[in-house]
């Protein structure tokens, strides 16, 4: 097992994690366990570990995927708090994909306004993402992930064992946010997937285990030093300004990584077209992540669409779009402002059809 510390809490990875799961919600005389139908296994075998060790378990079952990150979702789940009287010493624990995770989060951020909090990532995304360093939340009609709140989980486990259960396409989903940590952070994760992208895509095999222990210390180090988002953070959005208007715009029928994948390879044609981005590993980009077999294009005609929608993004400042784009590997930088030509240069890249 390796242990891989951010601020005050650790993210334990390797096989057999969930025993550390009492030793982090002791002293909780109950513990609620948000999880969604295809992870009821997983949750199972949470529940099971807490109720040996003598904790009251409240399971509470959510929507799937992006439909469980909804207000009427987060409100059930606090009317099931309330009818359970849930004190401020009892945990929430979220099993599940990035979606639980960021639901369940959001959920005991805002429950008396704070109580403990487990996170159990069963998807890589979740696992190398979504479950370690305190962004919760829900999306609105307005946008992705506009409502939600920084809250730090006490300690995430994760099982890699459950990555055997996870669909293929969802483990490819979270190989997108493999390859951006390892174009704003970390090199060498995308020589070992350029070297073998098969190995990488292998759940059981050993080149996977340490794609998520890279990408955990990447995200362990940048949220360390800056949780809220003040500065260093934003590099963790990169690919993500298109990729959430894309998200939007196919109304969460794309999975997140799949819509960041595409973002990415706009980010770094709007990296090269602004002068900044060495056209060689602007290509890069779309090399790696279509050996992975990734989407790198998406419909031309959708660009109006997109445009709006990005005007939502957390990073813009007023009327002023803001991007993290690379002035080299593993040199993120943000482009304030650029033209609406530059843009739509940018998207000309990434447009099908
Ligand atoms: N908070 C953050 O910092 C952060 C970071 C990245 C992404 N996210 C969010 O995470 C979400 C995407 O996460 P995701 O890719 O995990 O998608 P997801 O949560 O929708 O999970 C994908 C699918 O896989 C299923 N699943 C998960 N683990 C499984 C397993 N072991 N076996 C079988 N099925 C399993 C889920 O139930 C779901 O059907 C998005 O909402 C995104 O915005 C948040
Ligand atoms: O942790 C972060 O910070 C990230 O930006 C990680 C992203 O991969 C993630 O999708 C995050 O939820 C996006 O955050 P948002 O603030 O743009 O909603
Ligand atoms: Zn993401």
């Amino acid at each position: 097992m390796t242990a891989i510390e951010v601020d005050e809490y650790a993210v334990q990875i390797g096989r057999n994690v969930l025993e550390g799961l009492p030793d982090l919600v002791k002293g909780a005389a109950q513990v609620a366990v948000i999880f969604a139908g295809p992870v009821r296994a997983h949750a199972d075998a949470a529940i099971a570990t807490l109720e040996r060790a003598g904790a009251r378990v409240l399971p509470i079952e959510v929507p799937d995927a992006e439909a469980g990150k909804d207000l009427s979702v987060a409100a059930s789940c606090w009317d099931a708090l309330g009818a359970a009287a849930f004190t401020r010493s009892d945990a929430v624990v979220g099993v599940g994909g990035g979606a639980v995770t960021d639901l369940a989060g959001f959920v005991a951020a805002c429950w008396l306004r704070g109580v403990r909090l487990v996170t159990i990532p069963t998807s890589l995304l979740g696992m190398v993402d979504a479950a370690v360093g305190g962004k919760t939340g829900i999306n609105t009609a307005a946008g992705k992930n506009l409502v939600g709140a920084f809250y730090p989980p006490a300690g995430v486990l994760c099982d890699l064992g459950t990555l055997d259960t996870l669909p293929a396409d969802d483990l490819l989903a979270g190989l997108a946010e493999v390859v951006k940590c390892g174009f704003i952070a970390d090199p060498a994760i995308l020589t070992l997937i350029e070297s073998d992208p098969a190995a990488a895509l292998d759940p059981r095999g050993a080149v996977l285990p340490e794609l998520v222990e890279r990408s955990v210390a990447v995200k362990a180090r940048v949220v360390s030093e800056d949780l809220r988002e003040g500065g260093l953070r934003e590099i963790l959005n990169y690919g993500h300004t298109l990729g959430h208007a894309i998200e939007r715009r196919e109304q969460y029928r794309w999975k997140h990584g799949h819509a960041v994948s595409v973002g990415l390879v706009f980010a770094a044609a709007l990296g090269r077209l602004s002068g900044r981005l060495d056209p060689a590993v602007a290509a890069r980009h779309r090399e790696v992540l279509q050996r992975l077999g990734l989407p790198v294009t998406y419909p031309a005609e959708a660009w109006p669409d997109l445009h709006a929608a990005m005007r939502v993004d957390k990073k813009a400042r007023g009327a002023t779009l803001r991007f993290v784009v690379l002035d080299g590997l593993a040199q993120p930088g943000t482009l304030a402002g650029p033209s609406d030509e530059l843009l739509l240069e940018a998207y000309r890249e990434v447009a099908a059809g």
